[in-house]
């Protein structure tokens, strides 16, 4: 869905330090719930709009995602644009 990624395949090893590099309307990676997302694409068909959306480009969105909506299906609505998971911290 929204082609984000290219059909690659998931990564495991992605740190927070990685996620922040992404943080631009061009290139916004988010982390919700331990899996880390490519936003980019899926910006403009957010229904809560894009802006709301730059609070958590290049960093961990899962607590404001809860704040909204947590019921939303998120593995559905995003599954083409998973990077891959947040590495475990070290
Ligand atoms: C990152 C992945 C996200 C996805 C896939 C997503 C998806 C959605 C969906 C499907 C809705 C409609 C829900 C409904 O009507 O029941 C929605 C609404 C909304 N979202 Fe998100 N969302 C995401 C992240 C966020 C984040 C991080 C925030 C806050 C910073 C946010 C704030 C909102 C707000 C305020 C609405 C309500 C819009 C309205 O009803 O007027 N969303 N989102």
């Amino acid at each position: 869905m929204y082609g984000g990624l290219k059909g690659k395949p998931p990564r495991r090893d992605i740190t927070l330090e990685e996620v922040a590099l992404h943080k631009t309307q061009e290139d916004a990676w988010t982390v919700i719930r331990g899996q880390v997302y490519n936003l980019t694409p899926y910006m403009k068909y957010h229904p809560g709009g894009a802006k709301i959306l730059f609070a958590v480009m290049g960093k961990d969105g899962t607590k404001m995602f809860d704040r909204y909506h947590p019921w939303v299906n998120i593995d559905f609505l995003l599954s083409g644009c998973l990077v891959g998971r947040l590495a475990a911290p070290a």
